[in-house]
């Protein structure tokens, strides 16, 4: 039996209110287990970028329950919430969220700093190397690239080796080289270490890296594919 890492149960979410309101998500459960790698995929607006979201705690559900391993994180307080992403969860987000004023080697270990567990220099090196990063370490965010600052942020992601991985199109900027190292290391993570990955992506080579594709539309679950290949998956997105 494989255990839960992450469940969404009956998530809904609405943003605004009246006439206006977009329900981006309608009911939407879910279940993610340890060292499995999961694809989110669907047509833009069909709530993807808002299922991550409510995942991770960065947004508060409507209604439904999000647990992580086991916890109902709906409940938790903002400062428990916060030491639980600091401490068992990764994050790769479009806005990649770094911090100004520090540099690409201090954003990457930042979750130490804010009190978060110790980081192996060995693997931070490795990472650091296999994303081509190791000469713009001493650069601030505003002096790299947008590739380069979502690389960043997959190391910072990556380097404590938590629980659970969220990321929202990490290889949305990068050239396919380096998207496929970014993928390569999810998968590794995955198969290797026991870790878990959730990843929105729109990219049927990408979604091909996943142990399952969870297809959404219209702020549902609309159809699953296990095993994905890139054909497969293509077939699926032009079947619907
Ligand atoms: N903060 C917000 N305020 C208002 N509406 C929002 C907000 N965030 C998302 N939405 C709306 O909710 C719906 C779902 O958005 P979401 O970003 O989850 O979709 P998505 O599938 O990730 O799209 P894309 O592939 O374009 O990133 C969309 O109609 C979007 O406009």
């Amino acid at each position: 039996m494989t255990v839960p890492v992450a469940e969404a149960l009956g998530l809904g979410r609405t943003y605004g209110g009246g006439p206006t309101a977009v329900t981006a998500l309608r009911g939407v459960s879910a279940t993610f287990h340890r060292g499995e790698f999961v694809a989110i995929m669907g047509p833009s607006g069909s709530g993807k970028s808002t299922l991550v979201q409510c995942l991770a705690g960065l947004d508060r559900p409507d209604e439904g329950r999000v647990l992580i391993a086991g916890t109902d994180i709906t409940r938790l307080s903002e400062r428990e919430l916060t030491e639980l992403r600091r401490d068992r969860l990764g994050f790769v987000f479009q806005a990649f969220n770094l911090i100004p004023t520090l540099t690409a080697a201090e954003n990457i270990v930042l979750g130490t700093r804010l009190g978060g567990p110790a980081v192996d220099p060995k693997w931070r090196d490795t990472l650091v190397d296999a994303l081509g990063l190791r000469d713009r370490m001493s650069h601030r965010p505003a002096e790299l690239s947008g590739g380069q600052q979502q690389r960043v942020a997959v190391a910072r992601a990556l380097v404590h080796r938590p629980e659970l991985v969220f990321a929202d199109e990490p290889t949305g900027n990068l050239d396919s080289r380096t998207g496929a190292e970014v993928l390569k290391f999810f998968r590794q993570a995955v198969s290797e270490s026991g870790q878990s990955v959730v990843m929105v992506t729109h990219d049927p080579l990408a979604a091909a890296f996943a142990d399952r594709v969870l297809f959404l539309r219209d702020g549902v679950v609309a159809d699953e594919l296990v095993s994905p290949t890139s054909d497969g998956v293509l077939a699926r997105l032009v079947s619907r």
